[in-house]
């Protein structure tokens, strides 16, 4: 038995396109009963010849899958063929990596891991075997932070991770993260820390100082140092890992005495703060987006990263201006722009700042140099909630795992902390010296991994669903439609278990929607370019995939199918509930490939989703 709904436009024909030809030519079926069974092997024909015609029709999952090419036959049999070397033959014949493999075959779609995992990529991790291994145990998006290193050096990296990603079949992405014209220190003279005792005078100054550097010295970036710091102000190095107290000034020269000892880090962040609060003085007027940022904007571009964060945002203004200038010098490219929120700034604008970005991340470096620590955890939630509601993936970020700089078990604090932010359902975490210059980069992702996963499960079992007001934010009444179809296949999903959600999506809106939802179960997302699957493998609970589909979900279904079956992905009897943005049709469909359609109209509208209850047989 099957049952379906169907939308579509009454100014329409009542007939839909329903799959393009390789003549170009187009089949036309009826809505309303029709044989279904007729309609399947004319579709399963046409789609058989396109196969053959298209050894381009790949299907590429999001972590680490190799791609396989499927061609169907008139009886929906599939023959799957690898197109990197396969260690045994046939079925067996694809590559998979060992997480995601394990989680689908093993325990099922359930426990697949649905909290996304961002590495900065630094001179612990920079290595191509060093890059592999983050990326089996799970990393989705290397980060690399423009303060640090050379151009020449980013450069290095992300070619080693699109190689990465060519050669072994996964799917990380790219953010790259901007300088930002904030105070900062130098760069210590290539010094990797340098300590700084209780009650040493130490010289603060935009001198440049020769090499070697002399004892107590540290360069400041900001011209107008000197002039903005009164003597009496707290100088905080990093947010108050280290303190110290303005004492006297001389020319460019800022003498400073320590009242808190620590370590010294290259380029750490200063802030000054009197009387109690942080001074903004011209400072302030310092430009979002630096020259030097611009110049890495370029380049960021011409490599064509997946993301570009934003450092210290101060308004929705500059991830606009942002965006244009990307949509102008990046033809048809997609490029994210991820604003992060680590300033009092841009915690008063937040609203309309994440409104303009594709994304936030939750800077808490910086937002807890800033702001009282104390307030840094509820900004933590108001944001991540903000995100869900606007439907922009928010990431996580700063000091999770800091301890495993050094040490290789995290402290129980920090695992708290971590459980925190999956359990609020950010749609990503991100280590950052952890991964970049520590001692455990892959135990400190192992640690993010194994905690996401268990705290995920612990959620779904308590069933502890917090019901997150989530308000319509489609502009437009086939945004509407989206949205509504997504919400509703979302709960049908958790209400009636089913194994996963599909979505078939050519630019990743759908999967969002899906995934803001935060459904029980993982979500394929299907989608036809490279660049829109990297992009939603920063989204919570999307597993992305790279797929040659028409637009009939039938015929897509039935591939997808025999394409996951014999891979061992998924197996008979696991119930999918499948949404596309493509057809303008709600079907349901069974394993006798018997398919009746009911048609309800819907108003003007223009756009129509396909939802679609499926067994797989
Ligand atoms: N490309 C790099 N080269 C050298 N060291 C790096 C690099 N990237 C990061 N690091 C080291 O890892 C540390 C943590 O990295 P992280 O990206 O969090 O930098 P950060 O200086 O704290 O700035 P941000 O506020 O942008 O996060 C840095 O302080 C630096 O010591
Ligand atoms: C990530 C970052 O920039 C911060 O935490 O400050
Ligand atoms: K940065
Ligand atoms: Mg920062």
């Amino acid at each position: 038995m099957s049952r379906s709904l169907q939308f579509f436009t009454p100014s329409r024909s009542p007939y839909f396109t329903l799959h393009k030809l390789p003549s170009t030519s187009y089949t036309r079926f009826p809505v309303i009963n029709f044989p279904s069974k007729k309609h399947y092997i004319t579709i399963t024909k046409s789609l058989s010849s396109d196969l053959d015609a298209a050894s381009s029709q790949v299907l590429d999952s999001g972590n680490g899958q190799t791609g396989v090419s499927g061609v169907l036959s008139a009886d929906n049999v599939v023959a799957v063929q690898s197109h990197a070397p396969s260690e045994s033959g046939a079925a067996a014949g694809i590559e998979v990596d060992a997480v995601t493999e394990a989680e689908l075959k093993e325990n099922g779609f359930r426990s697949t891991r649905r909290t996304k995992l961002i590495c900065t990529i630094g001179p612990a991790t920079c290595g191509f075997e060093q890059l592999e291994a983050l990326a089996v145990g799970g990393m989705n998006v290397a980060r690399i932070n423009m303060c640090h290193g050379t151009r020449e050096w980013h450069q290095m990296v992300i070619e080693r991770v699109r190689r990465l990603n060519e050669e072994k079949g996964f799917a990380v992405a790219i953010m790259m993260d901007t300088e930002g014209s904030e105070i900062h220190m130098g760069d210590l003279g290539g010094a990797a820390s340098v300590k700084a005792e209780d009650g040493e005078i130490w010289t603060f100054s935009v001198r440049a100082f020769g090499t070697p550097r002399p004892e107590r010295t540290i360069n400041v970036n900001y011209d107008g140092f000197a002039e903005d710091v009164k003597v009496g102000d707290e100088l905080l190095v990093d947010g108050g890992m280290v303190r110290f107290e303005v004492i006297e000034k001389i020319g460019p020269d800022v003498k400073c005495r320590c009242t808190d000892p620590g370590l010294l880090l290259p380029r750490a962040n200063l802030t000054f703060w009197r009387d109690g609060s942080l001074v903004r003085e011209r400072n302030a007027m310092l430009p979002t987006i630096s020259s030097k940022d611009w110049l890495d904007i370029d380049f960021g571009i011409a490599e064509g990263v997946d993301f570009i964060a934003i450092s210290f945002v101060k308004s929705a203004e500059v991830i606009k201006h942002l965006k244009s200038y990307i949509a102008a010098r990046s033809r048809g490219s997609d490029i994210a722009v991820i604003a992060k929120i680590e300033s009092i700034d841009s915690l008063k604008n937040l609203e309309e700042i994440i409104q303009a970005s594709d994304g936030a991340m939750v800077a808490r470096g910086d937002l807890g140099a800033q702001i009282p620590l104390e307030q840094v955890p509820s900004a933590q939630q108001k944001i991540v909630q903000l995100c869900r509601q606007l439907n922009k993936p928010v990431i996580v970020a700063s000091q999770l795992l800091e301890s495993m700089i050094e040490y290789p078990t995290p402290t129980r604090a920090e695992v708290a902390d971590v459980s925190e932010a999956v359990r609020q359902r950010a749609d990503a975490l991100m280590l950052s010296g952890e991964s970049a210059m520590g001692q455990y980069p892959d135990k400190a992702l192992a640690v993010l991994r194994s905690v996401s996963v268990r705290i995920e499960k612990w959620w779904r079992e308590e069933k502890r669903h917090e019901a997150m007001v989530l308000p319509d934010v489609g502009t437009s009444f086939a945004d509407s439609i989206s949205e509504e179809i997504c919400n509703s296949a979302a709960k049908m999903a958790n209400n009636l278990e089913v194994d996963a959600l599909f979505v078939y999506t050519k630019t990743g809106h759908m999967a969002s929607l899906l995934s803001r939802c935060r459904p029980d179960c993982p979500i394929f997302a299907f989608t036809t370019t490279t660049s829109v699957r990297r992009r939603l493998n920063l989204q919570w609970g999307l597993i992305p995939f790279r797929l040659g589909f028409s637009d009939d979900m039938e015929s897509n279904l039935n591939k997808t199918f025999s394409l996951l079956k014999a891979r061992g992905m998924i197996k008979s009897g696991d119930l999918v509930i499948a949404v596309s943005d493509m057809l303008q049709s709600i079907q349901v469909m069974n394993d006798e490939n018997d398919c009746h359609r009911k048609t309800e109209e819907l108003g003007s509208a223009n756009l129509a989703v396909t939802v679609s209850l499926n067994k797989a047989y």
